[in-house]
């Protein structure tokens, strides 16, 4: 496991510094390939984040954003990633970035995964940025302790691309990106704030099967070392 811890005194100065660092790497990769792409998270963490990015200025039409997880909603529910990305993220100077949605109009979240694995492919990888989150039951994307295709999910053996997840807890069917397309972003972000996160990451960071905190996977297998972003 090798994590590097990044500290910050408040959830604004995390945001700034979060934003610096996500701008330079995506500014730098459109320099160096002529385009970038980054996976965000949902949840009540990255609003403050995703406004301090929108405001950077860096090359936006030759960003791809998309999400690391959704729920099997249309953007318009309030619960969607979609929606808070498109309110928080893609405005001011972000409003020139592509966005690809998880959520597909299809007839299952099934159906929708195959429909958004083949549009995902064709971004390339690995990743410019993936900036996870964590809730407080150690799960990180959809890959929820007793998820429904938490094994596959978090498989090494399981291609890159978009599967589903059902858990108690997690509300509606998710679409989540597998393991294996977010463990080798050339910047792998944990963005976590509070005490209470903090000791939930002490805990996954001990012992214990990967299937109970599935955020283990990421800390323990990733190929990139995990970059924690954590503000009281
Ligand atoms: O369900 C989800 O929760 C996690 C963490 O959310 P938070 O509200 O505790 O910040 C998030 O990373 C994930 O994308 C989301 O779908």
């Amino acid at each position: 496991m090798s994590a590097r811890l990044h500290e910050f005194k408040d959830g604004a100065a995390l945001a700034e510094g979060l934003a610096d660092r996500v701008a330079a790497v995506l500014a730098d990769a459109v320099a160096t390939r002529g385009k970038a792409t980054i996976a965000v998270s949902g949840g009540s963490t990255p609003k403050a984040f995703f406004k301090a990015l929108s405001a950077r200025d860096i090359d936006w039409s030759k960003v791809t954003v998309t999400l690391v997880d959704e729920r099997f909603v249309p953007a318009d529910n309030p619960r969607s990633n979609h929606l808070l990305v498109a309110e928080n993220l893609l405005q001011d100077k972000a409003k020139a970035a592509n966005f690809l949605p998880l959520y597909r109009d299809a007839g299952s979240a099934e159906e929708a995964a195959k429909l958004v694995s083949e549009d995902t492919g064709a971004l390339g990888h690995p990743f410019d940025v993936a900036v996870l989150g964590m809730g407080t039951d150690g799960h990180t994307a959809s890959f929820f302790p007793g998820g429904s295709k938490l094994a596959e999910a978090i498989s090494a053996q399981t291609p890159r691309g978009v599967i589903t997840m059902e858990a108690e807890g997690a509300g509606e069917p998710r679409l989540t990106f597998t393991f294996a397309s977010l463990q080798d972003a050339r910047l792998l972000v944990l963005h976590i704030e509070g005490q209470g996160k903090k000791d939930v990451l002490a805990a996954a960071e001990s012992d214990g099967p990967e299937e109970d905190m599935p955020i283990r996977a990421i800390l323990r297998r990733a190929q990139t070392p995990v970059d924690i972003y954590w503000a009281p």
